[in-house]
């Protein structure tokens, strides 16, 4: 059975009402996105495998669960180094940015060139809020992560894929299929085009949310803060 989706509209709306009337700060969200995310990392890439991990930031709230997840990794042992050309100044980011600082952790500009020396990937540029097509200076980016063979463990949403739509028809992110997806909260529709590990991540949600926006909250084990579910979002 597939499980239920959330759009893009609805996840935002139910993000949104978490920060309002479900007494969560954004910060708190970020941290378990983060964490979930390191997690999933650490599942499917176990340190044996190699401690380096590029993780690619973008400009919104997609890019500071990569950040934290960065932290995190940092903490279990791994070399994260951070791709993030389009630096909030939210205070928030600034924050997450100067905790990694604080940890030695490599802030590079050059993506390609990082890429060739790397284990794994996170690709934390675009989540829910992500449309049209993809603008400078990320083109070059989800390109890389397109053609390298390195595994890549992508956050929400293929960064350039269509919330339900999924990947492109042509032109940039038409060729990307990342390894990993972590859907946090529910998957998006464009599940039903991704073909590798899924996990849903994000165990913040009450009961009472996952019925109204008509999902149900995954069994989480014990203190684990992801699932392994089904590729295109099938349970297992
Ligand atoms: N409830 C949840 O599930 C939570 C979700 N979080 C994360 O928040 C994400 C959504 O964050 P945001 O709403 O900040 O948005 P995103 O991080 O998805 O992306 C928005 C940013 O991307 C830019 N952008 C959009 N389309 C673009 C294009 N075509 N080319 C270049 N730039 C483009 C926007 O200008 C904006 O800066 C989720 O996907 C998830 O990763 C967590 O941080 C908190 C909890
Ligand atoms: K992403």
């Amino acid at each position: 059975m597939a499980l239920k989706t959330l759009s893009a509209k609805a996840a935002a709306a139910l993000d949104k009402e978490l920060m309002s009337t479900g007494a969560f700060s954004l910060d708190q969200l970020m941290e378990l996105a983060g964490l979930s995310v390191s997690q999933a990392v650490y599942r499917v890439h176990p340190i044996d495998r190699g401690r380096r991990i590029l993780v690619a930031v973008g400009p919104g709230n997609n890019g500071g669960d990569g950040l934290v997840a960065a932290r995190h990794l940092r903490h279990y042992g791994y070399q994260p180094t951070i791709y993030y050309p389009k630096r909030s100044k939210n205070d928030l980011y600034q924050r997450l940015a100067k905790q990694l600082e604080d940890l030695d952790v490599p802030f590079v500009d050059d993506f390609p060139t990082a890429l060739q020396s790397t284990d794994h990937v996170v690709d934390a540029i675009f989540g829910f809020s992500f449309s049209g097509e993809v603008r400078e200076p990320f083109p070059a980016v989800i390109q890389a992560m397109a053609e390298t063979k390195v595994p890549v463990t992508s956050i929400d949403a293929p960064s350039s894929w269509n919330i339900e739509e999924g990947p492109p028809k042509s032109g940039v992110g038409s060729n990307f299929h990342p390894n990993v997806l972590v859907s946090l909260t529910a998957p998006k529709p464009l599940v039903k085009y991704f073909k590798g590990r899924h996990f849903i991540g994000g165990r913040f949600v009450t009961p009472a949310i996952a019925e109204k926006y008509g999902f149900d909250v995954p069994a989480y084990e014990g203190v684990d803060q992801i699932v392994e579910v089904g590729p295109g979002g099938l349970r297992l």
